[in-house]
């Protein structure tokens, strides 16, 4: 199982992001991908999301190809096998904690709402905040957001899952937190890619750090 970008161009307008970028992600891997503001780190990521559309190159998770020059290739089964927690956490503030986790897998899947239910209070028990599952985004803390993000975003079963500078907007100790849950969920076998500004963070959390501008070939 592997996430895997192949010399891939990004352009919004006349301006090119990047060109020729490659990277791979595997299984149990924490890459944490650096580099200064404005270089495309983010745009990297939509990308082998599945939410931008590269002009060139090749995205592909374990032999599903999203896209391929320019071309959407099969997105819908790609994007499942990939989650992202956003740098807002982009809960819907209207929903409590578990319809939150839940919505996705019992519309997306077809999952049975009871059976959703379990998982989401299981993944909510594993992240320490199934006291939170009936409380609605508003009243949690920044950490807790995060916690209800990451357990949302592995409803779907991921195989790789993206993290927006995730200490952009916790303390010390939330962010700390945060490594530990990286690193046991990598230990579960999921391949991490995390775009950050935090040094330190990236060196105690990640397997590995790259900067945006290594990724580039001149070939
Ligand atoms: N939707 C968009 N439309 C037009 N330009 C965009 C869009 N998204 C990003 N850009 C531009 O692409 C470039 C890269 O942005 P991106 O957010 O990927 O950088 P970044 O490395 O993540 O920056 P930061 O570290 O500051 O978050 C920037 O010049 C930005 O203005």
């Amino acid at each position: 199982m592997s996430c895997i970008a192949e010399k891939c161009a990004k352009t919004f307008g006349a301006d090119p992001v990047f060109e020729k970028v490659s990277l791979r992600i595997d299984q149990g891997e924490i890459v944490c991908l650096m580099g200064p503001s404005g270089a495309g780190k983010t745009t990297l990521l939509r990308c082998l999301c599945g939410l931008e559309l590269p002009e060139k190159g090749t995205i592909s998770l374990s032999g599903t190809v999203l896209c391929q020059d320019g071309r959407w290739c099969d997105p819908i089964q790609y994007r499942q096998k990939i989650g992202l927690v956003f740098q807002n956490w982009n809960l819907f503030p209207h929903w409590t904690v578990l319809r939150n986790l839940t919505e996705a897998p019992v519309r997306l899947k077809g999952t049975s709402r009871k059976e959703a239910e379990k998982k989401a209070l299981r993944l909510l028990e594993q992240l320490k905040i199934e006291q939170k599952a009936q409380a609605y985004p508003n009243s949690l803390s920044g950490g807790q957001k995060q916690r209800a993000a990451i357990a949302r975003a592995c409803m779907l079963a991921p195989e790789i899952l993206c993290f927006d500078e995730p200490t952009s907007a916790l303390d010390e100790q939330s962010a700390l937190d945060v490594t530990q849950i990286i690193q046991d969920l990598a230990a579960q076998g999921l391949g991490i890619l995390i775009v950050t500004h935090d040094e330190q963070f990236a060196r105690r959390t990640g397997t590995r750090l790259v900067r945006l501008s290594e990724l580039q070939s001149n070939s």
